[in-house]
């Protein structure tokens, strides 16, 4: 396998550094970026091939990961859609809110295209993806496409591309609302008197130690919740007002919304 990097920048560089640490080889990696920065720090995580040229870089990959800003996806895949037409490469686009079919109706023919929803965890290679894969997608490639993906984390298939707004909703964005739990966590502590160094760490390693022991167990999240929680004790009063304060709603308030915006964002980027 072949790969290239249309788009240099943060994501590029965290799954070039999840597939070099898998054994991939960087001489069987190419990037192609206009700013020069974006290259040297790419070079720094590993020895891979780089360029200013994406139409060059076409002609020497057999899968090509399209990591530009959204908004830039258009004029880059019409820029490339005679080299694309030509080298048949597989296509998988990171983008957000940027739909298959207008991603095939620039590049033109018949592109085989897998779309997908990193997070940024991928940054600490503990990401989670998911992916869908349009018609013209074959059995090689959609391995091709996990393997990519699983060098940066968990990857899993969704059956229909809508299935991606809940995608985003869920992990996508994911990783900010245990944030927001966090700093909210750290403030309380503070306000209760512990220093902001304690404060913090202790909320950050409880997140850690609580996100473990979820991927671990055995039995599902609600169940570990219980565990924790004594009768009549500190964590039922707490729990008590999350739930009376609505917590559930409000978090299913909030998914539903960033999935509508996902929806709301291919539209405009279509459009665009
Ligand atoms: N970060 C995140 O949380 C997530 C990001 N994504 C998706 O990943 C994609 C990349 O995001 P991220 O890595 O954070 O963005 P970055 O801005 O870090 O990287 C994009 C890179 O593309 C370069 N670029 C600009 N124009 C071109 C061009 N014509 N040809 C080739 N490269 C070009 C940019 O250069 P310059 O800086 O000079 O503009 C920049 O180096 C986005 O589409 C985003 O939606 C998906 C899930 C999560
Ligand atoms: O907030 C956003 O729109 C993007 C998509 C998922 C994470 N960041």
């Amino acid at each position: 396998m072949k790969i290239g990097f249309i788009g240099g920048g943060n994501m590029a560089s965290s799954i070039i550094g999840g597939l070099v640490a898998s054994g991939v080889s960087a001489s069987n990696i190419w990037a192609s970026d206009p700013n020069a920065d974006s290259l040297a720090k790419l070079r720094e995580v590993a020895a891979v091939h780089t360029g200013s040229d994406n139409n060059a870089l076409i002609s020497q990959v057999n899968v090509v990961i399209l990591a530009v800003k959204p908004q830039l996806m258009k004029v880059v895949a019409l820029d490339i859609a005679a080299a694309v037409q030509t080298h048949q490469p597989l296509i998988i686009t990171i983008a957000a809110g940027v739909a298959s079919a207008s991603l095939a109706t620039w590049l033109g023919g018949s592109p085989a295209i897998v779309r997908c929803m990193p997070n940024t965890p991928a940054l600490v290679r503990s990401g989670a993806t998911g992916l869908y894969a349009n018609d013209q997608v074959s059995a090689a490639q959609r391995r091709q496409a996990s393997t990519i993906l699983e060098a940066v984390g968990l990857a899993l298939w969704v059956d229909n591309e809508a299935q991606l707004d809940a995608v985003t909703a869920v992990s996508g964005s994911g990783p900010a609302y245990f944030f927001l739990v966090m700093e909210a966590m750290q403030a309380a502590g503070r306000d209760m008197g512990l220093s902001a160094e304690i404060a913090q760490q202790l909320t950050l390693q409880t997140a850690l130690g609580a996100a473990k022991m979820a991927v671990a167990s055995d039995v599902d999240v609600g169940e570990l919740r219980r565990r924790v929680t004594s009768p009549k004790g500190t964590t039922e009063r707490a729990i008590n007002i999350l739930e009376d304060g609505g917590l559930r709603q409000l978090f299913a308030h909030a998914l539903e919304g960033a999935r509508v915006r996902a929806e709301e964002l291919a539209i405009e980027l279509e459009g665009e």
